[in-house]
């Protein structure tokens, strides 16, 4: 591939017409990225008989200064400066017609601080463009400079634990099920047995705000009663993530205050709101002393396929920047997608203060969050206590692990499904703390405990036969090779 600067300079540079977006500047093989330039990865997958050089040039352009044709006005601008450069473009390993564009952007194009900013410059045009068959942005590297421009997380994993009082082992919670349909009573009743029989959050799905069968206002008075009876029960610290999604930010407002002043430890949000409600919650919620959680709905529509939309370690990203303290970030053993080496990569991004590239875990860029606080993943979705060593394993203690079915659908009741789930939590880190090896004998860890845990001893039963073992869809394109010992 030519790996030469085609620029074409000087006044034939600014003639009217059109050149080719690696001949006008957005294609610098030997640039060299400042520390304090935004970088982006794209998997870009050109049209047939489009040079690949040409299409990632393309995409730096057109995600940066360039149009379709040569315009003078370039010459009012710093245009050198302000041009995206993309400065490298290798094949992508076993994917003939992709290729991996790395692309240089000054900070100055961005406004510090705005998610909203960064994504419509970063994927805002460039997605449609026909040169391209597929595009897919795989990873970004933020400078400190930028990071530091964002409140980063409101709350963090330390002082969530704190608030919580909860320490050495996952957080444990549940999704009320069924999701819709339930009266505000009953839905308060939910709460109640899950957190009673051991669980430490329950949750609002993702698609209950305020419907006829249950407002708002219904549903937090009775969560609230709930938690209050479950936390003079049990002597713990208990919350409920009381969703403030809404249509309008006045009314996401008027709920998160009510929320505040029933006591809630925590209120939830869904992705769907968008980048800037987020980021105004976020900072609601330190100004309020509120754990902030955010439900990934919709992620899938642009996550899931390898070859084209956003990758979910650049969202991420830049909800760790937004401020979010909760994320779902996949369970790899549960109902849906979450590959176990890309998987450990977002987990990594939630909470590391540094993050190495590690290519196996999708990982492109060395990436500083200089003191951001850390964001808590959150694993739900199809996992229930017989999976209780391999979510252990693979998503380490700093965690929420949340069994929404595999509470409620407990046959011996939701007190019961919420015990089985604790128990074998319990059970698994006592294990892990005496050194066992609780991977390969976590089945029999769980017999054991189950012998006088009758629910455990249910739930193991109830359920010993579900997996979910698809093929994933978004697994990373390296994978390490043994070295041969020299
Ligand atoms: O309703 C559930 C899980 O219910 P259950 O525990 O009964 O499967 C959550 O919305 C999904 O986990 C979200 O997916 P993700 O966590 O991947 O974003
Ligand atoms: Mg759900």
């Amino acid at each position: 591939m030519n790996m030469h600067s085609m620029t074409i300079r000087g006044r034939d540079r600014y003639k009217s017409g059109v050149l080719e977006y690696k001949k006008m500047g957005y294609w610098e093989p030997d640039y060299e990225p400042k520390d304090t330039d935004i970088i982006a990865l794209f998997r870009v997958t050109p049209q047939d008989g489009v040079d690949p050089i040409e299409a990632s040039a393309a995409v730096a352009g057109e995600s940066s200064t360039a149009t379709w044709t040569v315009v003078w006005t370039d010459r009012l601008t710093a245009a050198e400066k302000y041009r995206a450069k993309c400065f490298r473009v290798d094949p992508v390993p076993n994917a003939p017609g992709q290729y991996f564009a790395y692309i240089a952007y000054d900070l100055d194009l961005f406004e510090p601080g705005s998610i909203a900013n960064l994504s419509a410059s970063i994927i805002g045009n460039v997605f449609g463009f026909k040169p391209l068959k597929a595009l897919r942005l795989e990873d970004m590297r933020l400078p400190v400079a930028y990071v530091k421009t964002f409140q980063g997380p409101a709350t963090g994993i330390v002082v969530e634990r704190e608030r919580m009082d909860k320490f050495g082992r996952p957080l444990l919670g549940a999704t009320v099920k069924p999701k819709l349909g339930l009266s505000g009573r009953n839905y308060g009743r939910v709460v109640y047995e899950a957190l009673k029989g051991g669980l430490d959050f329950t949750k609002d799905d993702e698609n209950i705000n305020s419907q006829p069968f249950m407002h708002w206002r219904e549903r937090f008075l009775y969560c609230m009663e709930a938690v209050n009876k479950a936390q003079a029960a049990s002597g713990e610290i208990k919350g409920t993530y009381l969703n403030v999604t809404a249509g309008t930010m006045e009314d996401m407002y008027e709920r998160a205050e009510f929320a505040k002043e029933l006591g809630s430890v925590i209120i939830m949000i869904d992705l769907v709101i968008g980048y800037t409600a987020i980021q105004s919650m976020a900072k609601w919620a330190r100004r309020n002393d509120m754990i902030l959680h955010l439900h990934r709905a919709g992620h899938s529509t642009y996550t899931r396929q390898r070859s084209h939309g956003v990758s979910f370690r650049v969202i991420a990203k830049w909800m760790r920047l937004a401020g979010v303290d909760h994320i779902h970030a996949g369970t790899v053993v549960g109902k849906l997608e979450g590959d176990p080496a890309t998987t450990r990569g977002y987990y990594d991004i939630c909470r590391e203060d540094f993050n190495p590239t590690r290519l196996q875990h999708g990982v492109f860029f060395d990436q500083h969050w200089a003191s951001l606080n850390k964001v808590m993943p959150v694993a739900s979705g199809g996992i229930h206590a017989g999976q209780m060593h391999q979510l252990l394993d693979h998503l380490g203690e700093d965690v929420v692990l949340q069994f929404g079915g595999g509470t409620i659908g407990h046959p011996m009741g939701i007190q019961a499904g919420a015990t089985a789930n604790r128990v074998a939590l319990e059970a698994m880190i006592l294990a892990r703390n005496e050194g066992r090896d609780y991977v390969h004998e976590g089945p029999e860890i769980l017999a054991k405990a189950a012998a006088t845990c009758t629910p455990l001893k249910a739930a193991l039963e109830v359920w010993k036969d579900v997996t979910f073992n698809y093929e994933s869809t978004d697994t990373p394109d390296y994978v390490p090779t043994a070295s041969v010992a020299m």
